[in-house]
């Protein structure tokens, strides 16, 4: 929080001394357009009688009766007023703090040259405003301008012979420009105004080549631009510049940029962006091997002229530095000077309903920006990095969607497989319940009956028939009567072939349901030598093929406790017992003489 409100208080401080910055720079900007307006009246129609750095009111007062005006235009084009009414005092004309002429004279000339000023299509101002009440409310700055334009009309025609048409878009920031840039060029640490560079006004010289190729190239983005938005274009001025007349460039130059900054209101960052990279452009792709780079040697030859001001306010500005200047450098100079003249000429704008106009449609907030930062407004890399976030957002976005898309497909498919697996459950409880169910419908006893191969002779004379509904026959032959036949039912009857599989194989299901909580008895019953031994242990030192159904039981048993290991972990314990004799004992136990089997009979009275 705390470091929010320094930067806060920071970026508050900021704008203050930028603010204050401009307010300053406009003041002086101000006193240098009224100097330059002073200065070509007097160079037109005589000495007017004020200071050499007028003020407001001094520079409207020399101006009020209006016969200066009217003079200056009848130079400029003869006859535009035909009837100047002159003061009845010289001495009262000529003197700034003279008390003011009688209404009707003043206000008569004021009037008939601000019909001629319309005549000639130039910004006019109201009478009013040579008013002493009017003053500090902009109505100075429009009289300076209409003076200017005035001005810059006379150069033009003097220029052009007067040929064509004078179109003059409203640019306040003619003058402007041209007195900062001067001001700048001598003196960067002092904002003391030195008058006398601007009167020296002049043309560039010619043999600075690259300076001028690249002014040029500026004039004619600008004059592309221009052509481009098709607005406040002067036709007669792009024309001149094209026609390549050298006398014409410095003049056609001011006008050029004039008309350009006044564009760039309506829509600046996208028409400087445009000129400065096509600057760039032209500059990095000039022929000459060190056009890119004003070299210091030209720079240098350039600055020996300084004192006499004969260079352009733009190529005043190429001379900062006085060191190996780049394009880089100029383009750094171009943006700072785009900043100050828009930043200022945001000042000056009377209308703050359309300045909060355009503020609100979010046109001038970049300059403001940019005024801040002191970089160049929009650069290419910026706007690919805009395009790359802004793609890598997108496709952030999509991936977050997809990712979304996937756990949710995801988390249904782990919905059904619980599904299924509670379903899964559910079933082999009942496919449990119906085995056993089948266990016990065909019968908690059975009886099977295993035959034992006869080994002797005396045997061979029984005729035993089994039949596979369980019923064995025995026939003896040596006894025709009742007795020598019988019959016996079983479950089932193993043959005297019978393998130790088959046996277990009908068994086995019994043995099973002992994994589900039934008890079974499987227990083998004969007379000696019947084959119990052989049929539940097997035969002694046999193979794993003749184990017998103890051990292929207990082998089952330990199958199905790993397969179901994962839901139930059973416990096999193992017992042995031999009852012989009415006497019990232990098979397993480790000490042979204890193997009698503790057994307690309980009698009836006991329990
Ligand atoms: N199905 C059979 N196939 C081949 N030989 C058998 C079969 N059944 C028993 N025998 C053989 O018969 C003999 C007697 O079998 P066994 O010892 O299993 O009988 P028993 O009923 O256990 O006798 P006892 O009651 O005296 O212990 C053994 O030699 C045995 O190998």
């Amino acid at each position: 929080m705390e470091k929010t409100t320094a930067t806060t208080a920071a970026t508050a401080n900021g704008l203050q001394d930028f603010h204050s910055s401009l307010a300053s720079r406009k003041a002086e900007e101000a006193a240098w357009r009224r100097f330059e307006a002073a200065q070509w009246l007097e160079s037109l129609v005589g000495p007017i009688g004020i200071s050499s750095q007028p003020s407001e009111r001094e520079f409207i007062s020399c101006l009020r009766n209006g016969l200066l005006l009217c003079n200056a235009i009848n130079k400029i084009r003869p006859d535009s007023v035909p009837t100047v009414v002159e003061s009845y005092t010289a001495s009262q004309s000529l003197s700034w703090d003279s008390q003011p002429l009688p209404a009707y004279q003043y206000f008569e000339n004021v009037r008939n040259f601000l019909v001629a000023v319309e005549e000639l299509k130039l910004p006019a101002f109201e009478a009013c405003d040579l008013e002493r009440d009017s003053l500090g409310a902009g109505s100075a700055a429009k009289v300076v301008d209409c003076i200017l334009a005035l001005k810059s009309y006379h150069e033009l025609k003097t220029m052009s012979v007067g040929s064509g048409f004078y179109k003059h878009t409203r640019s306040p920031l003619v003058s402007h420009s041209v007195s900062k840039l001067h001001s700048r060029a001598f003196s960067n640490s002092s904002r003391l105004l030195d008058m006398s560079i601007a009167t020296a006004e002049k043309q560039m010289p010619s043999k600075d080549n690259e300076v001028q190729n690249f002014k040029d190239s500026i004039v004619k983005t600008i004059d592309d631009c221009m052509v481009n938005v098709k607005e406040n274009v002067d036709y007669n001025l792009v024309a001149g510049f094209r026609s390549g007349n050298p006398n014409a460039n410095q003049s056609i130059l001011n006008e050029l940029i004039s008309n350009f900054l006044f564009l760039v209101i309506q829509d600046a960052i996208n028409l400087f962006s445009r000129v400065i990279t096509t600057c760039l452009e032209e500059q990095l792709q000039n022929k000459s091997p060190n056009k890119n780079t004003i070299s210091k040697d030209v720079l240098r030859e350039e600055s020996g002229t300084v004192a006499q001001s004969t260079s352009s306010p733009l190529e005043d500005q190429f001379k900062v530095g006085n060191s190996k200047l780049t394009v880089r450098h100029v383009k750094s100079i171009l943006c700072n000077e785009f900043v100050c003249l828009v930043s200022s000429l945001f000042l000056n704008c009377q209308d703050l309903a359309g300045l909060q106009s355009l503020l609100g449609e979010g046109r001038v907030q970049p300059l403001a920006s940019i005024a801040i930062a002191g970089e160049r407004p929009i650069s290419k890399d910026n706007l690919d990095i805009k395009t790359l976030l802004s793609k890598t957002k997108l496709e952030f976005g999509e991936l977050q969607s997809q990712l979304q898309s996937d756990l949710k497909h995801l988390g249904n498919q782990v919905q059904e497989l619980s599904t299924a697996a509670l379903g899964y459950h559910r079933v082999v409880k009942e496919n449990q319940i119906l085995y056993n169910m089948v266990q016990d419908l065909k019968g908690s006893f059975r009886v099977y009956c295993r035959i034992r191969p006869i080994f002797n002779d005396k045997a061979m004379n029984i005729r035993d028939f089994t039949d596979d509904d369980g019923s064995l026959v025995i026939q003896d032959p040596l006894r025709l009567q009742k007795d020598g036949r019988k019959i016996f039912q079983f479950n089932h009857i193993f043959g005297p072939t019978s393998t130790q599989d088959e046996v277990f194989k009908e068994t086995q299901p019994l043995i099973r349901s002992v994994m589900d909580g039934y008890n079974v008895c499987i227990f083998a019953y004969g007379q000696t030598g019947s084959g119990k031994t052989y049929t539940m242990s097997g035969p002694s030192g046999g193979v794993a093929m003749d184990m017998g159904i103890n051990f292929l039981a207990l082998n089952d048993l330990f199958q199905i406790s790993e397969t179901r290991k994962d839901i139930i972990n059973y416990g096999i314990h193992v017992q042995m017992v031999e009852i012989y004799n009415e006497q019990v004992r232990d098979l397993l136990a480790e000490d042979s003489a204890t193997t009698k089997y503790p057994l307690h009979w309980l009698f009836p009275s006991q329990l």
